[in-house]
């Protein structure tokens, strides 16, 4: 089975800046590379940049940050599924802990939107985490598998859905790594869902990703802040095979 590695730019990078990094990454993994399955998802303006850069059928997917549940209509400010398969999408990332906080995700959209990228035959990459005060009540493991769970309930095809482990305490700038042991409940808890695979998220970087790779239950990574230097993210990369 392949390790997923790939990175979310966030909020960062022109076209120009996403079109060079896609174009790196296409010139080193070449036809593809066995065991790993690179991954970019840009900002929305770039999307379609780096598919075309990465070529039809690249071994290294391009994913949106974000999806609509309708397929079109007066939703202002959205984009549909159909949409970002038609920029060249083929994953769909769903429920960052920064949209649950910031833009009113919820379980019940997410659903919908995991629901939404399989009817369109793309990949949906749903992010799962607990809070530092659920972690810290125990109850940690117990609140990711009520996320998952919540998005996978009633789907046509859970065994297609990529679910990634993102402590909210372990993400961005104010986050931090964690140890081996705050994160095994929640992956142990992950594993015994009909998921395709499972990755960790939040405070990756080249340090933690070998050990981080080799934890029970850790599937692939998916990585923002040390992953947004190309030289970085091959390195990473290069760590999964
Ligand atoms: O999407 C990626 C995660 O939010 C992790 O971000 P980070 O590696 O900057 O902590």
């Amino acid at each position: 089975m392949s390790r997923w590695i790939g990175t979310s730019f966030k909020m960062t990078k022109t076209r120009s800046e996403a079109a060079s990094y896609a174009a790196r990454v296409r010139a080193a993994v070449g036809d593809g590379i066995d065991g790993v399955q690179p991954f970019l998802i840009p900002s929305a303006t770039a999307v379609s940049v780096v598919a075309d850069t990465l070529g039809p059928g690249s071994p290294v997917l391009t994913g949106v940050q974000n999806a609509h549940w309708d397929d079109e209509g007066a939703w202002t400010g959205e984009i549909s599924v159909p949409q970002a398969a038609d920029a060249g999408a083929r994953l769909v990332e769903i429920g960052h802990s920064e949209r649950r906080a910031h833009f009113a995700e919820t379980d019940d959209t997410v659903r919908l939107k995991t629901a939404a990228a399989l009817r369109h035959g793309l990949t949906p990459l749903v992010c799962v985490g607990e809070s530092a005060a659920a972690r810290d009540a125990g109850r940690g493991a117990d609140v990711v598998r009520a996320q998952a769970e919540a998005a996978l309930e009633g789907q046509s095809d859970p065994g297609a859905v990529l679910l990634a482990y993102e402590p909210v305490w372990a993400i961005g700038e104010h986050g931090r790594p964690p140890r081996p042991e705050e994160i095994a409940p929640a992956l142990a808890a992950l594993a015994e869902l009909p998921a395709r695979a499972v990755l960790y998220g939040g405070s990756v970087d080249l340090r933690n990703a070998p050990w981080l790779l080799e934890l029970p239950g850790v599937q692939g990574l998916f990585v923002g802040r040390a992953a947004w230097d190309v030289d970085a993210f091959l390195d990473l990369v290069a760590l999964g095979l």
